[in-house]
């Protein structure tokens, strides 16, 4: 079984921003997010150590690679795969969203997550003597979603 879950998100007008934050900084622990945002804008994703905007467009939807980034999207024999299972070869990416400086903002998110009934891993086709598993295999949890466990070699 899998877990999809739709999360309507509201960020009221807030006179003074630089208190404060709409959502502080993480990466989602999906496999993938699908996002809806409204014209407001405010989301910042982390790249290079630099907050960068990503400015709303109206109709289209922002795709977030996520933490175990395992999707059996649509049919069961695609799959994409990100920072668990390609060994950190793609990265969840880290954003945040600022609190409302002009006005209030809703946006949708679907995040799709991985099934719980067995474990996942670095993929062979990520791994080869140069490149180790990076994390252990591990269940994504229900309500907790998961912890990237580190290998120690
Ligand atoms: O409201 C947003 O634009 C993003 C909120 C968020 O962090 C998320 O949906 O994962
Ligand atoms: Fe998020």
């Amino acid at each position: 079984m899998k877990y999809e879950w739709l999360v309507g998100q509201h960020y009221p007008f807030f006179p003074e921003p630089e208190l404060t934050l709409g959502t502080a900084k993480h990466a989602d622990p999906s496999s993938l997010t699908l996002l809806l945002q409204d014209k407001i804008g405010g989301l910042q994703l982390l790249h290079q150590d630099h907050w960068v905007d990503v400015p709303p467009v109206q109709g289209a939807l922002v795709a977030k690679i996520g933490d175990f980034m395992l999707v059996e999207l649509f049919c069961s024999h695609t799959s994409l795969s990100s920072q668990l299972i390609t060994n950190d070869k793609f990265r969840s990416v880290e954003h945040r969203v600022l609190a409302g400086r002009i006005g209030p903002r809703i946006s949708v998110a679907c995040f799709y997550n991985p099934t719980t009934a067995r474990k996942f891993g670095p993929l062979m086709e990520f791994l080869s003597d140069n490149n180790p598993p990076i994390y252990r295999e591990t269940h994504w949890i229900k309500g907790s979603g998961w912890q990237l466990s580190p290998c120690s070699f």
